[in-house]
């Protein structure tokens, strides 16, 4: 077992590159969801520390020490922050699975994943140097024109608590790549990393008000944030309804959004699949990982009816061999889910499938074996129809539903039966019927022959009620950048458009 008694620092929030207490000097409870116990406690900011923090952040901009940094600069801050997170991986791993309950493997995957980010956007800080400027060329004699690239200015981070420090990072990197000056409003369930991320961007001499970090909880921190006159961007990770509260609220004074939601998003097995065990290991990681809080998770099985027999035969043979344990345990695969609320809701939603007339194939309770902490066992649910609850909704916890079908149709209709549009990914060995789907599917991510391999490199984001806008890759640096177009008279020439005075 990893060092559980890793101290949790006790922090303020991060507002102009310096540790300050919340105007109303409230805090929120750390709550362990493995023992339910308190463990420390974090600032509550509210909308005076948003005001104070939109103030530092429009100085950080105006200052040249930020404002008028080349790509080439902040790309030597995103290294050295990478650099950092490096060097503190196994604290902020632990710290990360104290937090969220995620299984000490995965939150070590995620603190490479974080650096990773940091520098991959560094390399499109350095690259934007040379694409700031870039002359169009119009065939005129009359005009020179060229478009500029420019940090769109202050931004809002809002995110979930799911990947509590990757989510944050999938923003901070690209905005700070940009050259805007950002407000990060992380999740009071899971915000230890991000406040330790505050005290790294201290340790590396990052410019002061280049990123704020204000935790702190949704109406109260968030809200204002998102209503800021002062705020020239929103991009949220998070729920439908909050998106949706977001939406309006930037709305009144038309401020941009980006919005990445929820899914309930299929993986499509077919009865070509050469090797079942493969198939059913990949349906497995779509599901259970990160015990099901993705939000990209595959969360409809769709198999087809001739294989679904021995299909769930196996998947239950390595259901079972799943270890549930505390996160911080050896070979852990299944932690607990996040908080008590997110353990009510999941068991919810598995009593409301029994009661619509859904069999709970395997699991579906807390695991005998452990008498505290938020623990779901890893469920599957057969006997679905499409009216159902399960079927429909987001149950973002360990719950896979399954349906059967004949015939290829049939796959594509139940795949897109649903309002998400995040992912979706189909197992087959014939290539064309993959490129069928690749079209049929109505989602924004499609895996071929697996289900959850994310690279910085690749859009993120998806349609339909799962949002807009994209996070990673050159899109998510996109997101941050404002585009200005320049057109300069260059001919001696009068314009000659009205009579000249001087001609009377
Ligand atoms: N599409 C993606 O990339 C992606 C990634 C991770 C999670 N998610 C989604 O996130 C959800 C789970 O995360 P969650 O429970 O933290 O979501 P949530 O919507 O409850 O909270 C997300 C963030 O919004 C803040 N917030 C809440 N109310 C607010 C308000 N009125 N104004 C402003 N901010 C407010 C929260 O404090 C938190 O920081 C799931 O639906 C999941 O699918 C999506
Ligand atoms: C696919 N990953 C890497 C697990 C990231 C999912 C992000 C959303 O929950
Ligand atoms: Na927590």
């Amino acid at each position: 077992m990893a060092n559980r008694n890793v101290p949790i620092p006790r922090r303020q929030l991060y507002i102009g590159g310096e540790w300050r207490e919340p105007v109303k000097k409230n805090r929120i409870p750390i709550i362990n969801p493995a023992t339910e116990e308190i463990i420390g406690d974090i600032p509550a900011a509210t909308a005076e520390d948003v005001d104070i923090a939109v103030e530092a952040a429009r100085k950080a901009i105006a200052r040249d020490d930020w404002g008028s940094t080349t790509g080439a600069k902040r790309a030597k801050y995103l290294r050295a922050i990478a650099a950092k997170v490096l060097e503190k991986k196994s604290v902020l791993a632990t710290l990360e699975s104290l937090d969220s309950g995620k299984t000490l493997f995965e939150s070590a995957a995620d603190m490479d994943d974080v650096a990773g980010c940091f520098e991959y956007y560094a390399d499109l800080a350095e690259a934007l140097d040379s694409r700031r400027k870039i002359p169009v060329n119009l065939n005129s004699d009359s005009f020179k024109t060229y478009v500029l690239r420019e940090p769109l200015g202050v931004v809002g981070l809002i995110t979930p608590w799911n990947y509590p420090l990757l989510m944050a990072i999938w923003k901070v990197a690209p905005a700070l790549a940009a050259g805007c000056a950002a407000i990060l409003k992380p999740s009071e369930l899971a915000s230890i990393t991000c406040l330790e991320l505050g005290e790294i961007c201290r340790e590396i001499g990052l410019p002061s008000g280049a990123l704020n970090i204000l935790t702190g909880l949704g109406p109260e921190a968030g809200g204002p944030l998102a209503s800021h006159p002062h705020v020239d961007k929103i991009s949220f990770t998070g729920s439908g309804p909050t998106g949706s509260k977001i939406m309006t609220a930037a709305a009144q004074l038309v401020k941009p959004v980006s919005l990445e939601l929820g899914g309930k998003s299929p993986i499509v097995v077919f009865d070509d699949i050469d090797n079942l065990d493969i198939a059913a290991e990949w349906t497995l990681f779509g599901i259970f990982a990160n015990t099901g809080q993705v939000c990209s998770a595959t969360s409809r099985l769709i198999v087809q009816e001739s294989i679904a027999s021995a299909f769930l035969d196996r998947l239950l043979k390595w259901t079972k061999n799943i270890k549930i344990s505390d996160p911080l345990e050896e070979d852990c695969k299944l932690g607990p889910v996040v908080s008590a609320g997110q353990y009510e809701k999941v068991l919810k939603f598995i009593s409301n499938a029994k009661s619509e007339g859904a069999t709970i194939l395997y699991g579906g309770k807390r695991p005998q074996h452990l008498k505290k902490g938020y623990y779901v066992q890893p469920t599957i649910i057969t006997d679905v129809n499409t009216s159902m609850e399960i079927w429909k909704e987001e149950v973002f916890g360990p719950v896979l539903c399954v349906k059967t079908f004949k015939t290829e149709e049939e796959a594509i209709e139940l795949a897109n039966d649903t309002k998400y549009g995040l992912a979706a990914a189909v197992m087959s060995k014939d290539v064309r019927r993959c490129e069928r789907f690749t079209k049929a599917f109505q989602s924004g991510i499609i895996w071929i022959n697996c289900s959850q391999p994310t690279f910085n490199q690749l859009p993120w984001g998806g349609k339909k009620r799962s949002g807009f806008g994209r996070d990673l890759g050159e899109w998510g640096l996109e997101n941050f950048l404002n585009i200005k177009q320049v057109t300069e008279y260059t001919s001696a020439e009068p314009w000659a458009f009205y009579k000249s005075p001087s001609k009377n």
